[in-house]
């Protein structure tokens, strides 16, 4: 560990609080900057919130994916849309559009703990990451008061490697210095539970093992903005608990944690605000209890 730490001692962190995954925000501006240009309300405000001034402002956010080579259904190649497409002079179909979010308004503030529910394609994953500053807006905004830290299932952990030099790599991903990495180095694996695998490449971890991991690293650093997506859903329940009182931490200190899970257990466990997407849209926003009781009904 040592060696390891000096040998990469000469890394230099370029790209602050990107907790070993994907991605960081445009400039964001303060809360002050931005509380008066206050966004159209969700469907139903949340209640158990303000604990702090706003972290992240949605104003009416839209994204649209762009397929290109994609042909819609209609367009599909038969030899009645092949003869229209050439009477008509067009080529073939070259792009569709996926319209994923559309017109999401909310704000998150210091010590919320927002857990995002929602059937497959509702959008969750989308949102996450417009809100980490890695999709773009097709119109309507994303203000970040901080850092935003995207910690998905993928998140850029090197497989080939070692979870040892992976943990080193992550910490200095999230700007810690190389006395940071060594303080936090031993906490990491006993939080992930991994023990000796620490030893061994990634790729000889079962999937719940490399997500303890990737949780263990990024939540080792306290982030502005936490959003995670689905990495405690392969966690075990002694994993949960330990992650759900991380969670509690990141959260009293001040920074705001957006969760995406399927596990609804996970999210009325840790989270003080759930917003239900539906189609690309908030069906719901407010308590836990409620939100989750109107989500199940359907
Ligand atoms: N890279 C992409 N290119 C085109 N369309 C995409 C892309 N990623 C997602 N989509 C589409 O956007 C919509 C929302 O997808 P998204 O992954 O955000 O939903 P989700 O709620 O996270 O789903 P899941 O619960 O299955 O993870 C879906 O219709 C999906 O097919």
């Amino acid at each position: 560990m040592a060696e390891l730490t000096e040998e990469l001692s000469l890394v230099k962190a370029e790209e602050p609080a990107v907790a070993g995954t994907d991605g960081k925000a445009k400039p964001q501006p303060k809360p002050a900057a931005v509380s008066a240009a206050q966004p159209k309300t969700a469907a139903t405000p949340p209640l158990d919130v303000p604990t702090g001034t706003p972290t992240v402002i949605v104003d009416d956010l839209h994204i649209i994916y762009r397929v290109y080579g994609a042909a819609s259904d209609a367009e599909k190649g038969n030899a009645v849309n092949a003869l229209t497409r050439i009477l008509r002079r067009q080529g073939r179909p070259q792009m569709k559009e996926v319209h994923a979010v559309k017109g999401v308004s909310f704000v998150a503030y210091h010590g919320d703990a927002i857990g995002i529910v929602g059937r497959n394609g509702s959008g969750k994953s989308t949102l996450l990451r417009a809100i980490a500053g890695l999709l773009p807006p097709h119109s309507g905004a994303v203000y970040t008061d901080g850092q935003p830290s995207l910690l998905g299932v993928n998140a850029a952990l090197m497989r080939e490697l070692t979870g040892e030099r992976n943990i080193v790599l992550g910490c200095y991903a999230m700007g810690m210095t190389p006395a940071e990495v060594k303080e936090k180095y031993q906490e990491i694996v006993d939080f992930s539970g991994i023990d000796e695998f620490v030893q061994l490449p990634m790729s000889t971890y079962s999937s719940g093992m490399g997500a303890r991991l990737r949780f263990a690293i990024s939540s080792a650093k306290t982030h502005d903005v936490l959003l995670i997506d689905e990495a405690l859903a392969t966690g075990d329940r002694e994993f949960r608990k330990k992650s759900e009182q991380r969670i509690r931490k990141i959260r009293e200190e001040a920074g705001t944690v957006f969760l995406v899970a399927h596990d609804l257990r996970v999210i009325e466990e840790t989270c003080n605000r759930v917003i239900w997407l539906h189609k690309g849209k908030i069906k719901m926003d407010g308590d836990p209890k409620e939100v989750l009781a109107a989500y199940n009904k359907g």
